[in-house]
């Protein structure tokens, strides 16, 4: 048997609509991802599901993420490939906004792309998982799909050869991701954004997210921090997610740097410069903003690493 793993991720991170993400792992261990396993071949393909959040799935299998993808890359090969009986397990909540479609895709196409040799090279795989998540999120963006698979947090170059790049971190950096355990949909939280933007916005939209690459490059925190506006998304999705500017005034109140949308929600993150900070956040948010006993919140530190075998 072979087992494989990939993190989560919180697209946008706020200033970067579809250009930025990030993959994060909780610090006391938790796995916050999707694991797959490759059991053995077979005549057919089978996939078995396990996984604290198993019952959000697809009844069908079928229509698991993890069988499109295996079809997709079979495909993207060009030729027929021996079928497989897979295990997955699924850690992260779907239609969460910590990129739980992105996830299993990543998962599944970087293991098959290792089991079968690796036929496909880095970039045609990671443009297969981008075109396997445009699919169920209603457009096609690499924001969870990158850090996801190639871990960190990660701006997307999409006029460049190079596709992404690997950003700056402030190392004592903690991230804290809030599930309430609700689901939002990417496709209908991408239903409200708005079709165009007005001058003012998309210069307002290229001016802070140039700020927060600037500040990272320049190891300005306080310059990151007072970059970290959405002014794309948030302004659509906040009706979505109407605890948003409460718990941000209460947070950021504590001197917490940002709190902000993971991904197309409902998930919120909230950066934090101390580990009190994050204490402090997480015990917040899992009273004020966990919902019921699928939520959870978790500290978190950027996963440098991203999809791999285990
Ligand atoms: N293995 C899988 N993991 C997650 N979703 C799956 C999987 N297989 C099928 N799906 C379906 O894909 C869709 C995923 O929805 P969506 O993209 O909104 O979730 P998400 O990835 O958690 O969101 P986000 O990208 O905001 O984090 C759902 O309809 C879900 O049923
Ligand atoms: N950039 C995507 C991320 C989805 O997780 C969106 O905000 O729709």
């Amino acid at each position: 048997m072979k087992s494989y793993f990939a993190p989560a991720s919180t697209g946008n991170f706020s200033v970067g609509f579809d250009l930025l993400g990030a993959a994060f792992e909780a610090v006391d261990g938790t796995l916050l991802g999707d694991e797959l396993q490759i059991l053995g071949e077979a005549d057919s393909m089978s996939l078995e599901l396990a996984g604290r959040y198993v019952h959000q799935l697809p009844g069908d299998s079928n229509d698991n993420l993890v069988l499109t993808s295996f079809y997709a890359f079979e495909q993207k090969v060009g030729r027929s490939l021996p079928r497989l009986n897979l295990r997955l397990v699924k850690h992260l909540p779907v239609g969460s906004g910590l990129g739980s479609s992105a996830c299993s895709i990543v998962v599944a196409c970087y293991a098959f792309n290792d089991y079968f040799g690796k036929p496909l090279s880095e970039r045609e795989l990671l443009e297969l998982t981008a075109v396997c998540e445009g699919g169920v999120s209603g457009g096609v963006h690499y924001d969870n799909v990158a850090p996801s698979l190639h871990g960190g947090l990660q701006l997307m170059l999409p006029e460049s050869p190079l596709l992404y790049r690997k950003l700056p971190w402030f190392s004592h950096w903690q991230v804290v991701l809030s599930y309430p355990g609700t689901v939002l949909s990417t496709k209908a939280a991408r239903a409200v954004l708005p079709q165009q933007l007005t001058l003012k916005h998309s210069i307002q939209f290229a001016g802070t997210v140039a700020r927060f690459v600037a500040a990272l490059y320049s190891e300005d925190e306080t310059e990151a921090f007072a970059a970290l506006k959405d002014v794309v998304a948030e302004p659509a999705r906040t009706p979505l997610i109407p605890e948003l500017p409460a718990i941000r005034a209460a947070l950021m109140a504590q001197g917490i740097g940002h709190v902000g949308i993971s991904g197309a929600g409902p998930t919120l993150f909230a950066l934090c410069s101390t580990p009190e900070q994050a204490a402090f956040a997480r015990d917040y948010l899992a009273a004020h903003y966990e919902k019921n006993a699928d939520a959870m919140t978790h500290i978190c530190q950027l996963a440098t690493t991203g999809a791999r075998a285990l």
